[in-house]
């Protein structure tokens, strides 16, 4: 059994701000990037065999030196990311190994802390059968749809409501049709999936899984850092 991991960090961070690249910011002395690249390689049950990881052009060879000790026997290969996330993951996936390769996973390097039982039930999921999977959690908000003028429409019944979040796991075949078709507006890879008609089952994510996007998400980071180093 064989994994090969994309990770799109290629993004600015405008939300995040700051001089450099979202996925270049530290936290307790390591970027968010290793932090991604790290999770996943302790996840062992998960197989790795491969890691793409998308970059802004012109950091690839940073990159490779930064990461190298960190991803294992596993390969390391690194390209120039795009425009838009979507992409970026395109491009790495150009990259992923054509045989061999029993489960994709797609990563969000912004997603640094993603605990290991998450990224073994995604590649479980995908092991058993499921043509794509995607972790999520309950929303705690009251979530409403609203019209331009900012008027309420309506308010969806929130037991059938979700967040999603990273890893989503997928069969590679199913993962490179996805990617074949336009992918404009598409905000995860499992929506390309959903427009082709591919159920995408969901498993259990984690609070621990957010996605670092403003200020405030970095001193959330730090606590857990905190917390995971004092047990
Ligand atoms: N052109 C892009 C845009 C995003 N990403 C990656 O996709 C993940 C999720 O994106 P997001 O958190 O929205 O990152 P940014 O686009 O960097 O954030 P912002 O929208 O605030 O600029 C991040 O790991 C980011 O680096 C990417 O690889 N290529
Ligand atoms: C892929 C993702 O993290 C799943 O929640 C999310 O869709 C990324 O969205 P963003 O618009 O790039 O923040």
């Amino acid at each position: 059994m064989s994994t090969a991991a994309i990770i799109p960090a290629a993004g600015l961070g405008v939300r995040l701000g700051g001089e450099a690249p979202k996925a270049f910011r530290e936290v307790g002395g390591d970027s968010l990037l290793v932090h991604a690249v790290r999770g996943l390689s302790a996840a062992t049950a998960a197989g790795l065999s491969c890691f793409v990881v998308a970059v802004p052009p012109g950091t690839e060879d940073v990159v490779r030196k930064q990461l190298d000790p960190y991803v294992g026997p596993a390969e390391l290969r690194v390209v120039p990311g795009g425009a838009e996330r979507t992409d970026s993951v395109r491009a790495a996936l150009d990259l992923v190994p054509a045989e061999g390769i029993d489960c994709v996973l797609v990563h969000d390097a912004a997603r640094s802390f993603v605990p290991v039982d998450v990224i073994e039930r995604v590649v479980a999921a995908v092991l058993a059968g499921a043509p794509a999977v995607v972790p999520v959690i309950p929303v705690t908000d009251t979530i409403k749809r609203v019209d331009g003028d900012g008027v309420v429409v309506d308010t969806p019944d929130r037991s059938a409501l979700v967040a999603v979040q990273t890893p989503q796991g997928f069969e590679p075949s199913v993962l490179r049709r996805a990617h074949a078709v336009e992918g404009a507006g598409a905000t995860d890879d499992a929506m390309l999936c959903e427009r082709l008609g591919v159920a995408v089952r969901t498993v259990e994510g984690s609070e621990d899984a957010f996605k670092v996007t403003r200020p405030r998400d970095l001193l959330l980071a730090e606590w857990i850092l905190a917390e995971r180093g004092a047990r």
